[in-house]
């Protein structure tokens, strides 16, 4: 059976959830034993697929889990503002080390490595490619060019200010145009997550409100702030 069969299969038996377990760069939190926990208690939990960045987590992580894995590695380029998967070498790096799927940031900015390249990489690997996109322009374009799954993981990470809610509108646009959407990017409630597959998206992937243990921190301290004032 086909990759993509199979995920499709889990997706419908699980429900559609998948973790990314990243935690914040520098935290306490932030280790490979550490991440391969985080992923095995959300496989566990019935999560349908997993998010994992960077080699040593997600080699980590692949020796306990047998969820679908999307890999990532991100990098501080200083001459391309893409962080993503942006090298040929990290898609091979990625496939080696357990990926089954592959994302790399898909907006139409400068890179160093095309689309059109990184996806015949991912492919040449017999692996699936997601495109982390920032609007209907990007994802339709990597969707057109053969990305299996269309992330609107980059909407609102591409401009000076981010938005508060998540991009449901980019997840409608994107369904409509027959795309396979992973709505990504400030589901921070259930609530939100579930609105997302109401707009048609294919899964949801949540970070943020289930791994980062300082974002939600912050959540609840600012909220509670807010009763003293
Ligand atoms: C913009 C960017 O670089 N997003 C990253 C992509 O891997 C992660 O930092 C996010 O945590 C992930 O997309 C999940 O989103 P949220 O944490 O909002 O649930």
């Amino acid at each position: 059976m086909s990759l993509l069969i199979q995920l499709e299969n889990r997706i419908t038996k699980l429900g559609g959830l998948i973790v990314s377990c990243q935690p914040v760069p520098g935290s306490p939190l932030d280790k490979p034993e550490i991440v391969a926990a985080m992923a095995l208690a959300a496989e566990q939990a019935g999560a349908a697929g997993l998010r994992i960045e960077g080699i040593d987590n997600l080699k980590a992580t692949r020796a306990v889990v047998s969820a679908p894995i999307i890999g990532i590695i991100k990098r501080d380029l200083p001459d391309f503002p893409v962080r993503i998967t942006p090298w040929l070498e990290d898609v091979d790096a990625l496939a080696a080390a357990g990926a089954d799927i592959i994302a790399f940031d898909g907006t139409a900015r400068p890179r160093p490595a095309s689309v059109e390249d990184l996806l015949a990489r991912i492919h040449h690997h017999g692996l699936l490619a997601m495109a982390d996109c920032s609007s209907l322009e990007d994802g339709l374009q990597c969707h057109l060019l053969g990305a299996e799954l269309i992330g609107t993981t980059l909407s609102g990470y591409t401009r000076d200010v981010t938005p508060k809610e998540p991009d449901l509108a980019l997840v409608s646009a994107l369904a409509a145009k027959g795309c396979r959407v992973m709505a990504e990017g400030r589901y921070n409630s259930p609530e939100l997550a579930a609105q997302a597959l109401q707009h048609g998206a294919f899964a949801v992937t949540v970070g943020s409100a289930i791994t980062r243990l300082e974002h939600v921190c912050q959540w609840f301290r600012d909220a509670l702030q807010d009763v003293k004032k």
